[in-house]
């Protein structure tokens, strides 16, 4: 079973949650972690617009434990505790860990191949252990809380940066709608969306490039739903 499957049953979840949110909370700010989350947001955005409520700056899709997972490999490995940038979506190849970013970090191509290899096939993996009994439970209620913590911060006035699935036009040019990158987020929301470092690896280029067919598909499955 893949997050995509999760499609079927979570998509009207999500629609009918998002419609109410429209409805009710219209101002309040949506993190998303129901999967496949690369179609979950696209489809409360849709709901939004439809209601005529949408706000880009305030519907995010939650990949948070990603990076828990990157940065616990590499943790493992280094032996301390290190930050390791994710971009992309939040489903299989499009998971993008950026090794590169991480100072004092030396891979060879194999270990870099299965390292990412394990950051984008991770949750995957525990819900074939878990078989029918749910996903990756603790690690995702982690994940949420540390982005909820980080939205709280930034409502309460701090200027806070994330990583997070949204509304992006970093890939407008090849039709890409949304994106997980570095988010600076404020009281509104979010308030800027940074680049892709300039120092990313050619290996994790080619990543992105793979990636963004796969998250258009999945965008437009979202989208499409709602239409
Ligand atoms: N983004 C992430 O990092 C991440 C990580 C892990 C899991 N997930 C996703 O989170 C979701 C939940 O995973 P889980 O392992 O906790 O599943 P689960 O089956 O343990 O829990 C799902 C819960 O949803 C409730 N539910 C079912 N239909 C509902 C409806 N119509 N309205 C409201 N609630 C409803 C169920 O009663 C149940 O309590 C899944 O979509 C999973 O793929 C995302
Ligand atoms: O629910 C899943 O399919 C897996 C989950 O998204 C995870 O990353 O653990």
């Amino acid at each position: 079973m893949t997050r995509d499957d999760l499609f079927n049953t979570n998509a009207g979840i999500v629609r009918d949650l998002a419609q109410a949110c429209a409805e009710v909370c219209p101002t309040a700010k949506l993190l998303i972690i129901s999967n496949p989350v690369n179609s979950t947001v696209p489809i409360a955005t849709e709901v939004f617009k439809k209601a005529g409520v949408h706000d880009a700056k305030k519907i995010f899709g939650v990949t948070s434990l990603d990076l828990v997972r990157a940065s616990r490999f590499i943790g493992d490995k280094l032996g301390k505790i290190v930050d390791v940038p994710v971009v992309g979506g939040h489903a299989g190849i499009t998971i993008i860990p950026l090794f590169s970013q991480v100072k004092g970090l030396k891979l060879s191509n194999e270990e870099r191949d299965a390292l990412t290899h394990r950051v984008q096939f991770g949750g995957d993996e525990v819900v074939q252990a878990k078989d029918g009994l749910g996903s990756a439970t603790l690690s995702m209620a982690y994940a949420g809380a540390r982005f909820a913590d980080s939205l709280l911060r930034a409502n309460a006035g701090e200027e806070v940066l994330e990583w997070a699935f949204v509304r992006s036009d970093l890939f407008k040019k090849e039709g890409l709608e949304y994106f997980s990158t570095y988010v600076k987020l404020d009281k509104n929301g979010v308030k800027e969306i940074l680049p892709l470092p300039e120092t990313i690896s050619e290996y994790e280029r080619e990543l992105v490039k793979n990636a963004i067919p796969e998250l258009k598909k999945s965008e437009t499955k979202g989208a499409s739903f709602v239409a």
